[in-house]
């Protein structure tokens, strides 16, 4: 009855979303969005050949000569309107236009200036230091298309570009409810020994903030079909994703199912053949998507990158954060379930191979959630691989 990890993976991509939600924002507030628009180049970069060394500007035809007369200065920023003819330099700055007339550069080291001359010292070919129009970049030149993560590189290129308030898809709201009576809140005294630290709501909201969404904290609520219906519903009105931890299996008090269907949300999957996970359930009301991660803090962690990072990057027409890359296994690795399996491990580089172990990793139920510590990533096994030896290549998830 449980679908194939790659089925539901498939259902995942297939989503298609109606109306995205953009905005302008000032350029300094763009880092982490989305782009929703190409940047293309209105103006070459260079506009005019450019200086690039402090030197002086001639004919290269002129080299022979070795001696130039020095006809003017053209410091950066002016705008020279003096010729350079034959037989003549000018004194020409790193980032001054090029004076009409030249097309090379020779720089000052390779000179020694003899009153009002300069005599070459050491030639240099043709068009030595000289920027050509549009070296950086042409006009109309697609430099950043729509769906890209706006990064450094982003900022400085559309500056340049004097594109002050780009349109950019806005950050997917994702609200985090984690569900079950025996959790405490943060600072939250405990009154009995049955009570547990909650800590996927917060591991949620890290997530949620390092890939690309805006994370909305709704804590934690009893384990009562009503508080989870009302919350659910609170929760769906104000945000682009709902994740729910908890609830999920077949225990008496695990509603989150049959709350779903109270809201008007079509399930799109419950229960794949993942672990840790099994349990995930995806609905989904208009644009808006509801994930129902399981109460173990391992499970809900790997579930949530690998059902809601893809979700919060569709929802901004982006890619997905998580690559996955070869790896070596440095032990072997038991596999433990006829699904997919997602482990944690120790990732490195070694003389530019990646390896992978498992030192200091428990093996155990869902709830270790200490096993994500250190350099970690995520050995992806699929459901008709079974276990590895030492040496085999794998794949597997990073979490950088
Ligand atoms: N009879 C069966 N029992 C279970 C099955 C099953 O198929 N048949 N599946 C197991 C698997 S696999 C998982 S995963 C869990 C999922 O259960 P729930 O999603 O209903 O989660 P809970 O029962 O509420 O909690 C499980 C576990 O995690 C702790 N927890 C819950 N919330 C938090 C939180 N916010 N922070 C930290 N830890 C949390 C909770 O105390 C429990 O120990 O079901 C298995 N059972
Ligand atoms: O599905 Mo559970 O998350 O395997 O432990």
């Amino acid at each position: 009855m449980f679908m194939h990890f790659d089925a539901s993976m498939q259902i995942i991509d297939d989503q298609q979303i109606n109306h995205y939600k953009t905005k302008k924002l000032y350029l300094m507030e763009c880092l982490g969005y989305v782009l929703a628009e190409d940047i293309i180049a209105d103006h070459n970069s260079p506009a005019f050949p450019t200086s690039a060394m402090d030197g002086y500007a001639f004919k290269h035809e002129d080299i022979t000569l070795g001696r130039l007369k020095i006809a003017s200065i053209n410091p950066a920023g002016s705008e020279l309107k003096e010729e350079v003819f034959g037989g003549t330099c000018i004194k020409t700055f790193t980032g001054s236009l090029m004076p009409i007339g030249a097309d090379t550069l020779i720089p000052i080291e390779n000179v020694e200036v003899d009153g009002d001359e300069i005599v070459i010292k050491e030639e240099v070919p043709y068009g030595f230091a000289v920027r050509e129009v549009g070296e950086n970049y042409a006009q109309g030149q697609k430099l950043i298309p729509q769906g890209t993560k706006i990064d450094f590189p982003q900022i400085g290129v559309m500056a340049s570009l004097n594109v002050v308030s780009p349109l950019v898809y806005d950050k997917p709201v994702v609200s985090i409810i984690s569900t079950g009576s025996e959790l405490l809140e943060l600072g939250q005294t405990q009154t009995n020994d049955a009570q547990i630290r909650s800590s996927n709501n917060y591991i949620l909201e890290a997530i949620t903030a390092k890939y690309g969404g805006r994370a909305l904290q709704m804590g934690c609520i009893k384990d009562d079909k009503q508080s989870i219906t009302d919350a659910v519903a609170a929760a769906l009105e104000k945000s682009d994703i709902v994740v729910t931890t908890g609830g999920v299996s077949v225990g008496d008090f695990d509603f989150v199912k049959d709350v779903i269907a109270e809201l008007g949300a079509e399930v799109l999957f419950k229960g794949v053949r993942v672990k840790p996970g099994q349990h995930i359930m995806v609905a989904r009301k208009e644009d808006k998507f509801i994930v129902g991660l399981p109460g173990f803090a391992y499970s809900s962690t790997v579930t949530a990158l690998l059902y809601v990072l893809p979700l919060i990057a569709k929802l901004q027409r982006g890619k997905c954060a998580l690559r996955k890359i070869k790896a070596v296994l440095d032990e072997p690795f038991k596999k433990r379930a006829g699904k997919a399996e997602f482990t944690t491990c120790n990732l490195k580089l070694i003389d530019g191979k990646y390896h992978i172990d498992f030192k200091d990793k428990k093996v155990g139920s869902s709830a270790i959630l200490t096993n994500m510590l250190g350099d970690v990533a995520l050995l992806f096994t699929p459901e008709e691989e079974g276990s590895k030896e030492k040496g085999d290549e794998v794949t597997v998830l990073v979490l950088d």
